[in-house]
């Protein structure tokens, strides 16, 4: 990728659209794997931030002999800040019924483990077959709760992401890349 390419407001690219592949189709074979005798797994993607990485995902995965649903939930703690609210809002629910059936998370980013923590508490109690997760990135140091993550894409140092799905206030979703956000465009 020339320079040019990249979006201004990025300080330095994290992972290339290449890394990012090799990694993606890694987790999705271990998945395969871990999942073949399965009867019922249910992918539940965390919108929005997870929509990319739970589009490449799914196509990593292989599993003839098991009915593989998609569900999503739509969650936002951030707004338009770089930090937690630590107050988790529910904006959308899943459509289906979880009970009995493998579930697998999948979200973006566990920065704080605030939401992801919350999460699993709620699906938990919906009783299902088994209950894991799926994360593309994980801020070790930034976590403030213990929370499982099964399936690991990236260790990432405590600076704010953007690309592949996860935004500043709504933008920058669309960057192929994962990009380090420049410090100025949001420290006042
Ligand atoms: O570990 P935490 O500190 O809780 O942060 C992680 C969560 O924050 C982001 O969601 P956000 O609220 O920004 O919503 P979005 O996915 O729509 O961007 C991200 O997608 C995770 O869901
Ligand atoms: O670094 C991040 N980038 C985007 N969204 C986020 N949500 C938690 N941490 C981040
Ligand atoms: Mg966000």
């Amino acid at each position: 990728m020339s320079t040019s390419e990249i979006h201004p407001n990025v300080k330095r690219v994290i992972y290339t659209e290449k890394e990012i592949k090799e990694r993606v189709s890694e987790l999705g074979r271990q998945i395969s794997q871990d999942y073949k005798d399965s009867k019922n797994l249910v992918l539940v993607g965390i919108l929005k931030g997870s929509f990319v990485f739970m589009s490449d995902l799914v196509r990593s995965i292989h599993l003839p002999n098991t009915n593989v649903s998609l569900e999503f939930m739509s969650i936002s703690s951030y707004g338009a800040e770089t930090s937690s609210s630590g107050v988790i809002r529910i904006m959308m629910d899943l459509r289906t019924s979880i009970e009995g059936k493998d579930v697998l998370i999948i979200e973006d980013i566990v920065d704080s483990g605030l939401t992801l923590k919350h999460l699993m508490e709620l699906l938990n109690h919906r009783n299902p077959n088994s209950l894991h997760t799926a994360v593309l990135l994980r801020k070790k140091e930034g976590l403030k709760v213990d929370v499982p993550v099964r399936y690991m894409g990236f260790d990432i140092p405590m600076v704010f992401i953007i690309g592949y799905g996860l935004d500043f206030a709504e933008n920058y979703r669309e960057l192929p890349y994962l990009g380090e956000l420049k410090e100025e465009c949001y420290k006042k």
